[in-house]
């Protein structure tokens, strides 16, 4: 009869297998990565449950022991949860303009759930870190329901070459944000964002005694009026940003309109369409001949795409000459075939991407 073993080396045994289990889950973890950007380029969804059906059957099918398979079953429905967390963060960093609490903030957290994300001052600086590979994607403003777009994205989609890998539409709802204390009456200058002033106009025209200050961000002017402390600030921005630094909303929902909305893109250096793009956003400047502008939206027509913005930029250094932005929709895939039609009546034209519109 063999000697039964003794704890210490039952333990070693464990100690072996567990070592082999660990690389072989960060071997399956790494391959999960690598389906995840797979499903990402073609806007597949990361949850795939005839597959993780097969998978829990097929591997529980592999245990001899028949009172083992619904542990292996549990173990196969975890590793798969973990798989879709790891396939659902980027492998870098996220930027995005501003601080915390910031729209943008907000805006990056719906796309990636699970990503690290980075603050950084100016909108160029997010074109930047993703050009350089500092951060995997950019999530930056383009477009408010109200106030219009933001030709400083506009232009800067212009000058960097990255493409618009998806889109956000965040529901924004401003809130007069004053310090510890403060009231109504105590205010006398207002601090925000010029979009948020602007969306706010009707409410800021009753308050003609406030002094209204333009600041680079929302989140960062609620940040500015906590460390003043003065009861005499107040800033617009979020009731998630107020949170973040300590103020107290004086007036919620200071919005003109109760529909606002901001458009978001999210920049990548990935180009290409991704599958099952509904929406693609383009830039173009035309030929000097008469009529130009008009042939290139006929195309667009013809074809059946469906043209949701048009914007036109001033070219720095070619006073009165514009480039054309615009966004359309519809079989997206078959855009790149378009385009050399486009192009005829064109002196560049770029596609900037195609992704998924965004859901509401
Ligand atoms: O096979 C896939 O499509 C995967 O994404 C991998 C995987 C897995 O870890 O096995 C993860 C999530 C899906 O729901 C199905 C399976």
């Amino acid at each position: 009869m063999s000697e039964k073993k003794d704890l210490t080396e039952l333990r070693s045994e464990i100690d072996s297998i567990d070592r082999e289990m660990m690389r072989l889950f960060e071997e399956r973890m790494n391959i999960s990565r690598q389906v995840g950007d797979y499903k990402r380029e073609r806007g597949l969804p990361v949850f795939d449950e005839t597959r993780e059906k097969e998978v829990i059957a097929a591997r529980t099918a592999l245990i001899g022991e028949e009172t083992l398979r619904p542990y292996a079953s549990r173990l196969m429905h975890n590793i798969m949860d973990y798989s879709k967390e790891v396939q659902k963060r980027p492998g870098g960093k996220v930027a995005f303009q501003g601080c915390r609490g910031a729209y943008s903030e907000e805006a990056a957290r719906t796309y990636f759930p699970d990503a690290e994300l980075a603050a950084k001052e100016q909108f160029e600086d997010v074109f930047r870190a993703v050009a350089r590979g500092e951060a995997e994607a950019g999530v930056v403003p383009v477009e408010n329901s109200a106030a219009g777009s933001v030709t400083a994205n506009i232009d800067l989609l212009g000058r960097y070459d990255l493409s618009v890998q998806g889109e956000v539409l965040l529901p924004i709802r401003h809130v007069l944000l004053g310090a510890p204390g403060a009231s109504l009456s105590d205010i006398g200058e207002v601090y925000s964002h010029e979009q948020a002033i602007r969306q706010c106009s009707a409410y800021l025209a009753g308050h003609t005694n406030w002094t209204i200050r333009d600041y680079p961000n929302t989140a960062m002017s609620a940040k500015y009026v906590a460390e003043c402390g003065d009861k005499a600030k107040a800033a617009i921005a979020s009731a998630f940003a107020g949170e973040v630094y300590g103020l107290v909303p004086l007036e919620r929902d200071i919005s003109d309109s109760m529909e606002n909305f901001t458009r978001f893109f999210v920049l990548s250096r990935q180009s290409g369409i991704a599958e099952g793009a509904d929406k693609a956003s383009l830039l173009f400047t035309l030929n000097h001949v008469s009529g130009s502008l008009a042939k290139v939206l006929s195309v667009f027509g013809e074809k059946g795409y469906n043209l949701t913005k048009i914007e036109s930029r001033p070219i720095l250094g070619r006073n009165w000459e514009y480039k054309f932005y615009v966004d359309v929709e519809g079989d997206i895939a078959r855009l790149s075939e378009d385009m050399a039609q486009i192009g005829r009546y064109c002196l560049e034209l770029r596609l900037i991407g195609g992704y998924r519109k965004a859901k509401r």
